[in-house]
């Protein structure tokens, strides 16, 4: 059973019997049923009105509603990929200029995900080096956590303002390079594939990265932790 983290409620705003109309609004029936089964937990972040509300409610509904209020919430939502079933839930949380650890929600976020969508708008050069900075961020909370890595994936959003564009499009692969993430422009306005493209995308690392975790040592692996042993053998016998 998904418990939520402390300090917020489990907010199933697409209830099974809004998910099985679905069809009413043009959505799949099945891609939206609501599954309490949990394979993996996504954060969507980003400053303020970038579209991660938007981008969250295409991939739910297949729509762009326009507006989205500020309720935080976290849905589940499952969907086939590679011909397997995976549920996922997704917290589409709004932004904090607190990223401490210690005690904040940040670090109770980054604790709760295995995979992170972190958004910015293509028309607003802040929320890109916001981006940036969620990227270190992350990465070292989850060193001073202990904890295994899990895959960014960094959305360019509002594609379709191309005309106001302020962040450049080899920005982002830049910075996606520069930081082992993955990186979509996308317009939530627009597109409904682009959008599903960036879970699927995310989903695919997240279970590649289970993989890794999982993986037995090879030959190398086995000769270098027997390296390891002997050398603090020795060391101790001195
Ligand atoms: N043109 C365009 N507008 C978009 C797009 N995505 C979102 N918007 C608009 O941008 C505004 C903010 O979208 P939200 O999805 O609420 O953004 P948010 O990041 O969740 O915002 P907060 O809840 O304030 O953190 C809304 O008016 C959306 O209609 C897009 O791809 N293109």
């Amino acid at each position: 059973m998904f418990t939520p983290p402390t300090g917020l409620s489990y907010n199933k705003c697409w209830e099974p019997a809004a998910a099985a109309s679905s069809a009413s609004y043009g959505a799949e029936r099945l891609d939206t049923t609501v599954s309490l089964k949990m394979d993996a937990n996504i954060v969507v972040m980003g400053t303020e009105s970038v579209g991660k509300s938007a981008l969250t409610v295409r991939l739910l509904t297949r729509r762009f509603i326009g507006e989205y209020g500020d309720i935080e919430s976290i849905y589940s939502h499952s969907f086939m990929v590679d011909g397997r079933e995976t549920a996922l839930n997704i917290w589409d949380s709004p932004y904090s200029e607190d990223l401490s650890v210690g005690t904040s929600l940040f670090e109770k976020k980054v604790q709760w995900a295995d995979g992170y969508v972190l958004v910015y708008s293509i028309c607003d050069r802040a929320s890109f080096n916001t981006v940036s900075r969620l990227i270190q961020t992350i990465k070292s909370t989850k060193d001073y956590l202990n904890a295994d890595k899990a895959p960014i994936v960094i959305v360019g959003n509002k594609r379709d303002l191309h005309h106001r564009r302020t962040v450049l499009s080899e920005e982002g692969w830049l910075l996606a390079l520069k930081t082992d993430c993955h990186f979509y422009e996308v317009s939530a306005a627009e597109n409904y594939h682009s959008v599903l493209m960036v879970f699927h995308g995310l989903v695919d690392r997240m279970r590649d990265a289970k993989l890794t975790a999982k993986r037995p040592l090879g030959f190398k692996g086995i000769v270098k932790s027997m390296s390891a042993v002997f050398a603090r053998r020795r060391t101790d016998s001195f």
